[in-house]
């Protein structure tokens, strides 16, 4: 009898690697939804909803809202040890680098309050902390003291109180909601799986959420935000973006924000994404920046078509428009996406610690000098 031949796969798209009833990703038809909802009408709801929904698979009403509001706003302050150990950070880490790097440091609860499971509040209080660490660190890098929050009873009110200094309208908290829920979940994503493989191990949630954070912080991933504006910026002008995507083509350079693992069509959350910039980009510099992506967009479905490729527009090519017109810094996009897709990474180190086993797959011994290339 011969032994059956491994499976291989080395990036392993479409192998399926577990179950989850987090969220379901139907890449085909272009769907999203979080717990069998779509997220057409989770973008419509309170944002402490859909985190609740996300975590806990059931649907908060008015009462436990407030109470996860206020959960999240009281525990975003920073202590004074993590005050200090920020301090002692070198000015120009990147703000993923520094959620990587303190998530460890954190000192959780050891004893629940709300009853929602110890772990499940630990990673509410981590989530909250990201919050109170990006303001932190956005003022630190302007040589300024972290601020406090003002309202206590609405997250995202609390959050940019304590990056701008100042309370937010209802409009700008509306638009934080929406971009935040639209980023909340994406099922067995790079980073969320990263989690997993480190869940698998019985590493508590902080180690977990390290992990996934640092994962997300890669161009390939959640770091495709800052940098799909940041080439907007490069090209500077709508009139350039067909030059630059077919020298990007030629030169085989990923267009950022473009492309997909899962979407054969135009993700979802970039189809809500799109309006939401263009009735936000205003001022010339905003709008400047939203011609530009348009043109790119554009730009790529001709050059893509030509090549018979089906490569659309992702949840990171827009959202820049979006944050950049909340007054928000494009180094600090993917520290942003990490403060709404904490909730994910929760849900499922709390769905994944029911049943694990370890994850480890195996490696094909190449020996040296044999390897492809060398
Ligand atoms: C939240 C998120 O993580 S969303 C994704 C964010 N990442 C980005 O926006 C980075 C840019 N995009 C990409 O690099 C890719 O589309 C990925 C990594 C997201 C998906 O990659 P894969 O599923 O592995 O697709 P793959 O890289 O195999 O692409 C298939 C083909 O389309 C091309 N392609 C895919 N995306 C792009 C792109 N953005 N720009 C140019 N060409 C692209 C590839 O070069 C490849 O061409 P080939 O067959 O001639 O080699
Ligand atoms: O699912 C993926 O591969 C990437 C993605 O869109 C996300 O994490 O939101």
């Amino acid at each position: 009898m011969t032994a059956s031949k491994p499976l291989e796969s080395f990036d392993l798209a479409g192998v399926v690697v577990g179950e989850t009833a987090i969220s379901n990703v139907e890449g085909d038809l272009g769907r999203l939804s979080y717990r069998g909802v779509d997220i057409n009408e989770l973008v419509q709801r309170p944002f402490a909803n859909v985190a609740w929904l996300v975590l806990f698979g059931s649907d908060a009403d008015a009462a436990r809202q407030l109470q996860l509001n206020r959960f999240l706003c009281a525990h975003a302050a920073l202590t004074q040890e993590e005050r200090g150990i920020l301090k002692r950070l070198p000015r120009h880490l990147h703000p993923m680098l520094v959620l990587q790097g303190m998530v460890p440091l954190i000192e959780l609860p050891t004893e629940e309050t709300l009853g929602l499971g110890l772990e499940a509040e630990q990673g509410l209080v981590l989530a909250a902390k990201l919050s109170g660490l990006i303001a932190a660190w956005y003022r630190a890098e302007q040589g300024l003291a972290p601020l406090g929050g003002g309202p206590d009873d609405n997250f995202h009110a609390n959050f940019l109180t304590r990056l701008h200094g100042q309370v937010p309208d209802g409009d700008a908290v509306k638009i934080l909601d929406a971009t935040q829920i639209l980023q909340m979940e994406h099922s067995f994503n790079a980073g969320t799986f990263a989690g997993r493989v480190c869940a698998s191990t019985l590493a508590p949630i902080q180690s977990v959420i390290s992990a996934s954070i640092g994962t997300l912080y890669g161009r390939l991933h959640g770091g495709a935000d800052q940098a799909a504006l940041e080439m907007a910026q490069a090209i500077g002008a709508p009139e350039k973006a067909a030059a630059y995507v077919a020298r990007c083509l030629a030169e085989k350079t990923k267009i950022m924000g473009m492309g997909h693992r899962e979407y054969r069509t135009v993700d979802p959350r970039a189809k809500l994404l799109k309006p939401m910039a263009m009735a936000l980009c205003h001022d010339p510099d905003s709008r400047r920046l939203l011609d530009t992506l348009i043109a790119v967009e554009q730009a790529c479905q001709t050059e893509f078509a030509k090549r018979d490729k089906e490569i659309w527009a992702n949840v990171e090519f827009y959202k820049g428009a979006v944050f950049h017109s909340l007054g928000i810094p494009s180094h600090f996009f993917t520290a942003m996406f990490a403060m709404a897709r904490v909730y994910g990474y929760i849900a499922h180190f709390l769905e994944f610690r029911r049943d694990s086993r370890l994850i480890r797959p195996r490696a094909r011994y190449v020996a040296a000098g044999s390897h492809a290339g060398e």
